[in-house]
């Protein structure tokens, strides 16, 4: 970017008048000394005068600690990116309470976080504050009261140019921002960064929702799904960070690659405790070490499957054989079977988990044995209640009819006993669907169990039947359509009495339980009353390389609106095909082609591919990295299987012979699902290397 205001920004000061750029940097220049005041504030508080105690010292050294660090002006981080100059004070149009201390025609300068000056007066307003609203949503359609909007460009940590649109102004055309374009082209070196100064109105919306309810976002591929996830959790944590701070959030990602690459966004955004998993590692109880074939994984991860554990579950339970006696000194208490019957049938009846009722039977024993004292004329209290449920000979009937379950140890009783299975999943699951399921070697133990991943989820829906998942305040979902029903009912419960977003695109859906449609989706999460919204721009994906792989949208998804790109990019496709024993070599030349550009290169291949280019690369002396490793300007190429290609991007993607990829899944649709994924990889330009013909639709 040049250091003068780029063609979209007005015309240069006149003669003797001060330059905007130059006033511009001297209030960033004012933010940044009062930023270091601030953090020279927190620096300098002397705990000792406040607590005596060493633990709330710690505690509190400890807060401390993070916020001298969320303190920190990081030198390539621009501490205020847009200006809103607003016709009178924000909000007093038709807002009963406005924001206090706005005065008419009042300035904004809008960043990542909140500065103010030794006054007190705010510097920077936080992105995530009501007044900041307006620099993303207002439109010449809708104002909302701004006269001037500003967007800021940096080059480095350097205020270098500004844009400005009047909005107030009916003369001023709207016209795409420049700034945006380049912000999205700027080359990719390292892992994904925040979009916190060019969000737009329709992903702002999602963004700034409600914290009561789910949202499920349907997007194609580079609409901003998950970076519109990430700013979510940023805002919700501004919003509601004291009741965040103690139910906590999640963001779910697809694997380890797909975490790295998104792991510093949040914390740019100054958010640190945020935790990130896979949906493996939530259901990690048990040590994963085979793979199912489709057909056990299909009917494992099949919602049937919860209704199966719960009756396997239920059957544990028993009718008690026949009376409980409790000895209390000289006196023996009977409870007859009958009425322990009826105490056990109405535990069941009442839908507790299993562990809570398994707690609570004791107790209804003693009661009754205590209503007996009482009507012999004992005054027992509390305690003998307590000690009568803890009698042994209650704890032996308890034992019996309600015994203790390891979760694991009832998934493994299932699969490894044909005739147990048959006894629960009568009517559920067919001959053949339980005949696939069965481990074809019955297990001896859970430790030596072969457990692949569909059981653990399994391990994991037991548990929650013996005792209730505690639930987090929000769980983010994305690339939520791959997952099985049963999976989504072991993220629900994670979110059961709080609230999720749900992020994915139908159509890059590439397992064979992949959902086909949302609210299938919504309902095994437990969130059927989510509101399903759409991303319908694309802003990875140039308008060539969108179109092209779009075509595959009828076989892959139909009914699904393609993606419309934000941006042009003339030459950013090259579909070409070459002699087989050329592919390797041209492939290899494509990415030297790539690497001459600035930024990230992914080579993309079916899986089975990837042994033999790694081996063409390192024999050419190419470093190349795997995928999720961070970039930096040492090695920019990374090497990518395209059974891990989703959610990813490079300013430049190889994509070797298509054909392969397709063939590589067990059908079609799914082939070419995967072939969509690995053709909308591109920011910047799409080279596509093939012998074999290409998919009819794309030939
Ligand atoms: N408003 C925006 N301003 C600038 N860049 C944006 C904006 N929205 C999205 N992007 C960029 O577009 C790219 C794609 O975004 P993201 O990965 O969130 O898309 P996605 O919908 O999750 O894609 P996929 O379906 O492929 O996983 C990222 O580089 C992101 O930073």
């Amino acid at each position: 970017m040049s250091s003068t205001p780029p063609e979209s920004a007005p015309p240069p000061a006149a003669p003797g008048s001060p330059d905007p750029l130059a006033l511009e940097r001297a209030h960033l220049a004012a933010s940044r000394a009062a930023l270091r005041g601030m953090r020279d504030d927190v620096e300098s508080l002397d705990i000792k005068d406040v607590t005596a105690n060493w633990v709330n010292a710690a505690a509190l050294q400890h807060q401390i600690e993070l916020r001298i660090k969320a303190l920190a002006d990081l030198a390539h981080t621009p501490l205020f990116f847009g200006r809103l100059d607003f016709l009178r004070a924000p909000g007093t149009a038709d807002d009963p309470d406005p924001d206090p201390g706005a005065g008419a025609g009042e300035v904004f300068y809008v960043g990542r976080r909140h500065v103010h000056d030794a006054a007190g007066d705010p510097m920077v307003i936080d992105w995530r504050a009501r007044v900041s609203q307006a620099f993303y949503r207002a439109s010449k359609k809708d104002p909302m009261d701004i006269g001037l909007r500003r967007r800021f460009g940096y080059t480095g940590g350097d205020l270098t140019a500004y844009e400005d649109e009047r909005l107030s102004d009916p003369a001023e055309e709207s016209r795409t921002s420049a700034l945006l374009q380049r912000e999205i082209e700027r080359p990719r070196v390292g892992p994904m960064r925040d979009i916190v100064a060019t969000i737009q109105p329709e992903q702002d919306e999602i963004v700034r929702g409600g914290l009561s309810g789910t949202v499920c976002v349907q997007g194609g591929p580079g609409t901003g799904k998950t970076a519109v996830g990430l700013h979510r959790v940023a805002y919700l944590l501004y919003a509601h960070r004291e009741r965040l701070a103690r139910t906590g959030t999640l963001v779910i990602g697809p694997n380890r690659s797909f975490l790295q690459y998104i792991e510093q966004v949040l914390p740019a955004l100054g958010e640190l405790r945020v935790r990130q998993a896979t949906v493996a590692d939530l259901v990690a109880h048990v040590e994963v070490r085979a793979t199912d074939g489709p057909a056990a994984a299909l009917v494992k991860g099949d919602a049937r499957m919860a209704e199966v554990l719960s009756r396997a579950l239920r059957s544990y339970v028993s009718a008690p054989a026949g009376p409980v006696v409790v000895v209390r000194g000289s006196r023996r208490w009977r409870v007859p079977a009958d009425e322990l019957t009826a105490m056990v049938d109405e535990l069941r009846a009442r839908g507790l988990r299993y562990g809570a009722a398994r707690e609570a039977l004791p107790q209804r024993i003693a009661h009754a044995v205590l209503v007996r004292m009482e009507q012999s004329g004992e005054a027992p209290d509390d305690r003998v209640q307590d000690a009568v449920a803890r009698d042994r000979a209650v704890k032996a009937l308890v034992k019996e009819v309600w015994p203790p379950v390891d979760p694991a140890k009832l998934v493994l009783r299932l699969l490894s006993d044909a005739e147990f299975l048959a006894e629960h999943a009568e009517g559920l699951l067919s001959g053949e669907e339980q005949r696939a399921v069965l481990w074809e070697r019955p297990a001896r133990g859970v430790r030596s169990a072969r457990w692949s991943a569909a059981d653990a989820v399994l391990v994991d829906e037991a548990r929650d039947l013996v005792e209730r998942t505690q639930s987090l305040g929000h769980v983010v979902l994305d690339e939520a359509q791959d997952l099985s029903p049963m999976q989504y009912r072991a993220v629900g419960r994670r979110c059961s009495t709080g609230s999720a977003t749900v992020l994915g695109d139908l159509a890059q859906g590439t397992t064979p339980w992949a959902t086909p449609r949302w609210s299938e989706a919504l309902r095994h999460l437990g969130k059927e009353d989510a509101v399903v919204e759409e991303l319908t721009a694309g802003f990875r994906v140039p308008r060539e390389v969108i179109a092209y792989a779009s075509r595959l949208l009828p076989s892959i998804a139909p009914g699904l609106a393609a993606v419309e790109s934000v941006r042009e990019a003339p030459g950013s496709l090259v579909v070409r095909e070459v002699p087989q024993e050329e592919l390797t070599g041209a492939v290899l030349a494509a990415c030297a082609r790539a690497l001459e550009h600035a930024g990230s290169t992914g080579l993309i291949a079916a899986d089975a591919r990837i042994p033999a280019l790694a081996a063409a690369l390192d024999a050419a002396g190419t470093p190349y990295l795997a995928p999720g490793e961070e970039t930096g300007p040492g090695t920019r190429l990374t090497l990518v299987p395209a059974s891990l290609a989703k959610g990813l991007e490079y300013d430049f993607v190889v994509l070797d012979e298509p054909a392969a990829v397709v063939g590589g899944e067990p059908d079609e649709r799914t082939g070419l699902r995967r072939l969509y994924v690995a053709l909308t990889r591109a920011v910047s330009g799409l080279t596509v290397l093939h012998a074999r013909p290409l998919p009819d639709t794309l030939g």
